[in-house]
């Protein structure tokens, strides 16, 4: 399977430089600001969200800058659909997009539509077997697919510094490994000034949040945060009991693509050897 595509060449539209400048201007700002600066110097920009409590945020944000300046055209959401989020979270992507009025584009994993059919094509509980296969094909590659059909040159994700480990290095614009800028918007944030801010705008979020979930992903790899460790981050029910802390979208994409790429051709080897 080849999932080259023009993604693969996003041409940058900063210099190294100009992102040192911008940083060093960016830091410290409101979200706000954040925003308002990706919409006013950034072109083909859209928002990738899961509908975490920050993407929901952001997305609130945008929608208040866009009245502010009584503009009708919102930043596009792109969503990941991995076929085994919770339904609370794939039915909160369309109510939230309709809520906005935020075009909503919804990518899934390759050649599949529903998680039976992701089964039958990748097998049975890939996530245990292969999980850099899994995060490839649930996220890496839907993403390429994304930006590469839509012409997307920059997102806006919902990462923070007080998420941990490798976020708390985070700036608040990125240029990735493929030209692909990415804006964080509320890097500076703690969890509770996100939740604040939620309850103080009344925006609609995952019911889930209400049963003491914090992070949630894929229900295979979502848990209850542990009572007993009051001070664990707010993603350590994420990926409990294994040193993993990213699904992929967010690591070296070239290097997904090759892991990748190198398995399936090892695997079709084996495969014609097996024939022989
Ligand atoms: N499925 C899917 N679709 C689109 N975009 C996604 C997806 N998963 C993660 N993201 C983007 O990554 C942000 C952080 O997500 P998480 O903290 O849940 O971590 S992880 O990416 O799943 O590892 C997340 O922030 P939110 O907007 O708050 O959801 C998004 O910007």
């Amino acid at each position: 399977m080849s999932q080259a595509g023009p993604s693969d060449d996003l041409r940058p539209q900063f210099t190294s430089e100009e992102l040192q400048k911008i940083n060093a201007e960016l830091d410290g700002k409101s979200p706000q600001d954040i925003l308002r600066w990706a919409v006013d110097n950034v072109r083909g920009l859209y928002q990738t969200t899961a509908f975490g409590l920050t993407g929901l945020a952001a997305l609130d944000m945008l929608s208040k800058i866009s009245l502010e300046r009584n503009e009708t055209h919102l930043v596009p959401l792109i969503f990941l659909d991995t076929l085994h989020h919770f339904p609370q979270s794939v039915e909160l992507s369309q109510t939230a997009a309709d809520n906005y009025l935020a075009p909503l584009h919804t990518y899934t994993p390759p050649g599949v539509s529903t998680q039976a059919e992701f089964t039958a094509k990748y097998g049975d509980k890939l996530w245990e077997s292969d999980e850099a296969s899994y995060d490839y094909l649930v996220k890496v590659e839907p993403a390429a697919r994304a930006y590469a059909e839509l012409g997307v040159k920059a997102v806006i994700t919902g990462r923070r510094r007080s998420q941990g480990a490798d976020r708390a290095e985070l700036r608040v614009v990125e240029v990735d490994e493929r030209g692909l800028i990415k804006i964080n918007p509320l890097i500076f944030w703690s969890f509770k000034e996100v939740k604040d801010y939620i309850d103080k705008e009344g925006v609609p979020y995952n019911p889930l949040l209400d049963q003491g979930y914090r992070s949630i992903g894929d229900v295979h790899s979502t848990a209850l945060p542990d009572p007993s460790q009051a001070d664990a981050g707010e993603r350590s029910g994420r990926w409990q009991g294994k040193s993993k802390t990213e699904c992929g979208l967010h690591s070296n994409y070239f290097e997904m693509k090759q892991r990748f790429e190198q398995k399936q051709a090892g695997e079709e080897a084996s495969a014609v050897e097996g024939k022989a």
